[in-house]
């Protein structure tokens, strides 16, 4: 029997597209079309979230999260604070692609300004596939949004009965439902059921202690990833320099080191006002300040545990207030 109205929590499901809302024509098909079925479908397909909550939805975008941009995400973030603000409404659930998720939920848990639980979820398969993931990571993600624990927490994803702290969270498989990780820290709890167990809180800012807003920002600054590689040439560093990139991130070899030629380029670019951050194209461990490079001479930042993605997310919103290496350092430090 469905609980009583009252003491339920009142979550606002926004819908931006992915595989969670993707098609394919054929069970068996390999190949399908992402963001097609929309938030009313999604809701409709778990009964159960009746039980959980007073829903609500609401479609923000409906792509495939490839094309996810500045745009959408500031017309995302501006939604959910104007909601969160309101008395109305308890959690947001945002239902996105899996393939850029961690930096919207990495941008999210930046300019978010309430610590209402906000949570991110996806799927693997396709809404009609074979065992699709879709209606249970929902219901999943959901039961993470009414859960008091959940407050406080910063930006989460539910993903096959994983929560993560959105800083921590990376895609770590192109296909398999088990597709994310948070390789250093673990993830930050687990829901099985709409059952959640909590593991240790993030100790970095986030939310309402971010001191980033994009209330009055109409546009982000552009900011590259340049991938570094053995026999690795400087030109398309200068190349994005010359195309007006005020931020440069490497995805270092290693400890987010690069060739000697990309590291003098690289070197005049930040004499230009350009702010260059060393993350690794590693998958887990720390980029740590002066190893091999020696960031205090050179005037880079060192991105710590964010990978190229996330380091990205950080610098354009970093670069709104600053573009001083030590601030910027900072930075990298406390989100
Ligand atoms: N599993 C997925 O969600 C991937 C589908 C699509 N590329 C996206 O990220 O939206």
């Amino acid at each position: 029997a469905e609980k009583a109205e009252e003491g339920k929590a009142r979550i606002r499901i926004l819908a931006t597209g992915g595989t969670i809302a993707g098609t394919q024509t054929r069970q068996q098909d390999h190949a399908y079309k992402a963001g097609t079925l929309d938030v009313e479908q999604l809701i409709a397909a778990v009964p159960d979230l009746k039980q959980l909550a007073i829903l609500g939805g609401e479609q923000v975008a409906n792509i495939g999260s490839q094309d996810m941009n500045d745009a959408v995400w500031l017309k995302l973030a501006r939604r959910i604070n104007a909601l969160l603000a309101t008395p109305d409404v308890d959690g947001i659930v945002v239902t996105h692609g899996t393939d850029t998720m961690e930096e919207t939920a990495y941008f999210l848990n930046l300019v978010i300004r309430s610590d209402k639980p906000v949570v991110l979820v996806g799927a693997m398969r396709p809404a009609n596939a074979l065992g699709a993931d879709g209606p249970a990571n929902l219901y999943n993600a959901v039961a993470v949004a009414t859960h008091p624990g959940a407050r406080g927490r910063g930006v989460l994803v539910a993903i096959n009965d994983e929560i993560h702290a959105a800083r921590s969270v990376i895609k770590t498989n192109t296909t398999n439902v088990q597709a994310f990780e948070s390789p250093n820290r673990g993830p930050a709890g687990l829901v099985h059921g709409g059952r959640v167990t909590w593991f240790e809180p993030m100790d970095k800012k986030h939310t309402h202690r971010s001191e980033f807003s994009i209330e009055k920002v109409e546009k982000l600054p552009r900011v590259d990833i340049l991938y570094a590689h053995a026999n690795m040439s400087a030109d398309l560093l200068e190349a994005a320099v010359k195309n007006g990139a005020r931020g440069l991130v490497i995805a270092g070899v290693g400890e987010g080191n690069m060739t000697h030629q990309s590291r003098e380029v690289l070197a005049k670019a930040v004499k230009q006002g350009v702010a260059v951050v060393r993350s690794t194209r590693v998958m887990s461990g720390i980029v740590r300040r002066t190893s091999e490079v020696d960031d205090d001479k050179l005037g880079f930042v060192a991105s710590g545990e964010l990978n190229p993605a996330k380091s990205r997310v950080l610098l354009q919103l970093a670069l709104t207030k600053t573009k001083d290496p030590a601030q910027l350092q900072q930075y990298f430090q406390e989100y």
